[in-house]
């Protein structure tokens, strides 16, 4: 790894993983990187190519055509496979509904967490701000500033479901929970590993979150 400080973040659906963690590197002037977008593009890609994606060999034939970008400026987000921009796409319910089953197959997540650790190697910015599943303990255990951030259930599915205007309240939060339960079969994200700070946003706004987060940040890396 090269000298620029690693923040990762690790936590739950709906906990904000995402947006609290571009506006913290925004406001810090680093890199942000999305690891759930690769997961999601490559579940968009074997949807595209009709591949049955509980069927692990068949994800594992395509790994290596699987050709991912995705950029680390916070300020301009898009991720592409190959020449499409599938920064909207990999949102759907149809891919959200089986990127768990791609994610769980031990050689998809091998290559992708070599993919992540190339993306952060090639950072030109002082930090980057890294948020998943498995940032504090597989892609980067030894980033000087790790994260839990995490809210209660009820809170993450009224913010998701909020998003989410035109689906039921009750299905949009069912599937959070599926979602949340195949993916805690695989990696740890609800409970903070040695060394992992919890920012619990259950009763913060927004802004008190990206504050909060960076406040670890400045007292564990000292900027
Ligand atoms: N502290 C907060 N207060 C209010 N809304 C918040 C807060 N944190 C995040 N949000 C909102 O909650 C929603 C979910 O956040 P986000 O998509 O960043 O979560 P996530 O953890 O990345 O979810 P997923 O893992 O499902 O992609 C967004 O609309 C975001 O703006
Ligand atoms: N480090 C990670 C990141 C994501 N996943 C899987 O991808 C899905 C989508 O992630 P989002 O953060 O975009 O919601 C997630 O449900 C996991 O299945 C992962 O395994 N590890």
């Amino acid at each position: 790894m090269t000298d620029t400080i690693v923040v990762a973040v690790d936590g739950p659906a709906g906990s904000g993983k995402s947006s609290v963690s571009k506006a913290a590197a925004g406001r810090l002037g680093w890199a942000y990187l999305d690891t759930g977008a690769a997961y999601r593009a490559l579940s968009w890609y074997v949807v595209e190519r009709g591949i049955d994606a509980t069927d692990a060999a068949a994800v594992i034939d395509a790994l290596p055509d699987f050709d991912y970008r995705i950029g680390t400026d916070p300020a301009s987000y898009h991720v592409f496979v190959g020449d499409h921009d599938v920064t909207e796409a990999i949102r759907t319910p149809e891919v959200t509904s089986v990127v768990s089953a791609i994610a769980r197959v031990p050689e998809v997540r091998t290559f992708l967490t070599e993919l992540f650790r190339d993306i952060i190697r090639g950072t030109d910015r002082d930090g980057i701000v890294v948020e998943g599943r498995d940032i504090t303990t597989v892609v980067c255990p030894d980033a000087p500033v790790r994260i839990l951030l995490t809210a209660d259930e009820a809170v993450r599915m009224a913010r998701r479901s909020a998003e989410l205007a035109d689906h039921s309240a009750a299905h949009v939060g069912e599937a959070l929970r599926r979602r949340d339960a195949a993916d805690a079969r695989v990696v740890d994200f609800m409970n903070a590993a040695d060394g992992v700070t919890t920012v619990d946003s259950t009763d913060l706004d927004f802004d008190q979150t990206v504050h909060a987060v960076i406040q670890v940040v400045q007292k564990a890396a000292h900027v």
